[in-house]
C-alpha cells in the first residue's frame, strides 16, 4: 500500500471510533508500555520521555494515560513535549510538568507556554513515543505527510527508542518508504507490542 493511501484509510478507520473506544484503547495501550518499561528495567534509569500530546478532534492516541500515570508512580521521569514553528516546519522540546501552561495550536494540539523556557536537545532523549496515522510489518510509518517526525527523529541518539503509538494493527508492507523516513524501533497496539530491532 502507498502513503497516500494509507493515510486516506487509516484517517476514515479513526473516524469510525467512539471516545469511548479511543478510551478504551488507549487504556490497553498506555499498560503494554508500562509493562515494556518494567520488562526491560528502563524507568530504573531516570529516562527521559519525549511524547505528543493528543489531537482529541483526530482520535489520536490519549497519551495523557501515560502522562498522568508517570507524574503519580514514576517521579523520577522526565516528560518533554513537542512544540511546532509553524514558520520553519521543524518541532521545538520542552518539559512538561503538572503545573505547564498549555495553549492549543493550530491543529488542536496543546503546547506549552514557551516564554523565557529553554528548549531541550533531542540528544537528550532515550524514549520517543510517536504519532503515526499507520505502521507496517517492518516499522516504517506513515503520519500526517508533514515530514515533522522524520526530522526530528534523525536528530534523536541512534540508541533511543522510537516507539509508536496505533490504535490500529499494521499493514503489511508501505511500498513508497523514502530514504529519509525513520523507521520505529517498536510500536504498541492495544494487542500487542510490535518489535523492529534486536
Ligand atoms: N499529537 C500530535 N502532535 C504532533 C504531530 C502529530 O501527528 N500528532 N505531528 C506529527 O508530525 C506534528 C504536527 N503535525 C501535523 C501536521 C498536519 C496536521 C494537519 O494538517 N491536520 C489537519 C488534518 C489532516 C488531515 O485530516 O489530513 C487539520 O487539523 O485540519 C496536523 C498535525 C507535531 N506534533
Ligand atoms: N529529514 C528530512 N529532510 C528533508 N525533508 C524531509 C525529511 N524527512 C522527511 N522529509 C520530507 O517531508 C515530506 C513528508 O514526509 P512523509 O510523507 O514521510 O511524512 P509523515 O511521516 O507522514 O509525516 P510526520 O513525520 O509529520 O508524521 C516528504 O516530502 C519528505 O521527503
Amino acid at each position: 500500500m502507498d502513503k497516500v493511501t494509507a493515510r486516506q484509510q487509516f484517517l476514515a478507520k479513526r473516524k469510525t471510533l467512539s471516545a469511548n473506544d479511543v478510551k478504551r484503547r488507549s487504556e490497553l495501550i498506555a499498560r503494554r508500555f508500562f509493562d515494556f518499561l518494567k520488562k526491560h528495567g528502563l524507568a530504573d534509569k531516570s529516562p527521559t520521555i519525549h511524547t505528543f500530546l493528543p489531537i482529541k478532534r483526530q482520535n489520536e492516541v490519549d497519551t495523557w494515560l501515560i502522562i498522568r500515570h508517570i507524574w503519580s508512580e514514576y517521579t523520577n521521569l522526565r516528560i518533554i513535549v513537542p512544540v511546532t514553528d509553524i514558520s520553519t516546519n521543524a518541532l521545538r522540546h520542552y518539559n512538561l510538568h503538572p503545573q505547564t501552561a498549555l495553549v492549543e495550536n493550530r491543529w488542536g494540539i496543546s503546547e506549552p507556554v514557551t516564554d523565557s523556557q529553554a528548549s531541550v536537545s533531542p540528544a537528550d532523549f532515550d524514549i520517543v513515543l510517536v504519532p503515526l496515522l499507520a505502521f507496517d510489518e517492518q516499522g516504517n510509518r506513515v503520519g500526517y505527510g508533514g515530514g515533522f517526525y522524520d526530522r526530528f527523529l534523525a536528530d534523536c541518539r541512534p540508541d533511543c527508542r522510537k516507539i509508536g503509538l496505533s490504535l490500529f494493527d499494521p499493514i503489511k508492507q508501505i511500498e513508497d518508504t523514502e530514504q529519509t523516513d525513520v523507521p520505529l524501533d517498536i510500536c504498541i497496539t492495544p494487542d500487542r507490542v510490535w518489535l523492529f530491532s534486536q
